[in-house]
């Protein structure tokens, strides 16, 4: 079974009658021309935005039949730039316990921080002082918090160059594999999609044109999809 489900999905003239589906701890990138509705897609998988028609399933269920804050711990996201509050790198990690009135142990942020390659010195130094690139690999240990099972990502490497990009490419890769977390990921590079994907969702103006294994866009008989492919957009 699909670990995530849309069923003829419509929301408010945007997205146009969506089906498809998500493997379980796989990569799946959305890819597709700008204004396609990826990040309207991305909100709809953890009730940030609700269907007007149709139904987005999660292991076979409507997502609003869960309680939604529990749901937003196992299915969470890290969107472009980084949010951050002011404070301590601690305070950040702490931001999706404090939401829930929780609080993370010093212990759990130093392991946070260990998964993404950071020491647990960081957990007391303002966020304004760390570089961009760590500033991501703080966002990345945030999503993991709660231990989800999914991970949203939505353009989370388009401010950082080249390097880094590849660097928070590794660390995704690396940490779906070894938590095998699903990982559904928005990025503008058709060559990063090529890099991390298994699979692939092409959207174009609200409408899923095809989707599964991620060869599909180099292969596809689909004329958009073939000149999206070659750069032709
Ligand atoms: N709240 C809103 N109200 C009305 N229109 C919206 C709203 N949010 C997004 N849109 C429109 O819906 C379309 C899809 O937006 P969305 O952000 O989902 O696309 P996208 O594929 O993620 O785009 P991009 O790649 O440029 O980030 C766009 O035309 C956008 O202007």
């Amino acid at each position: 079974m699909p670990i995530i489900e849309f069923k003829n999905v419509s929301h408010n003239g945007i997205l146009h009658n969506i089906s498809g589906s998500f493997r379980e701890s796989r990569i799946t990138t959305f890819v597709g021309p700008s204004g396609a509705g990826k990040t309207t897609c991305l909100k709809m998988i953890n009730g940030l935005l609700s269907p007007d028609a149709g139904e987005v399933l999660y292991r076979g269920r409507d997502i609003f039949d869960y309680d939604i804050g529990k749901l937003r711990k196992t299915i969470s996201m890290a969107f472009q730039s980084s949010p951050m509050i002011h404070g301590t790198v601690y305070d950040n990690l702490n931001l999706p316990c404090e939401v829930h009135g929780e609080v993370l142990s010093e212990e759990r942020a130093a392991e946070l921080l260990e998964m993404v390659d950071m020491d647990a010195s960081f957990l007391k130094r303002p966020v304004r002082e760390i570089s961009g690139g760590e500033r991501s690999r703080v966002a990345l240990a945030r999503t993991f918090v709660h231990r989800p099972e999914v991970l949203l990502l939505d353009e989370i490497t388009s401010s950082l160059d080249y390097v880094l990009v590849r660097d928070i490419e590794r660390l995704v890769m690396r940490l779906q594999s070894e938590k095998r977390v699903t990982v559904i990921w928005i990025t503008h590079d058709l060559e990063q999609a090529r890099r991390v994907s298994h699979d692939m969702w092409f959207l174009r103006k609200g409408e899923l044109l095809e989707y599964g294994p991620a060869e599909f866009i180099d292969q596809s008989d689909h004329p958009e999809i073939r000149a999206f492919s070659k750069g032709e957009h």
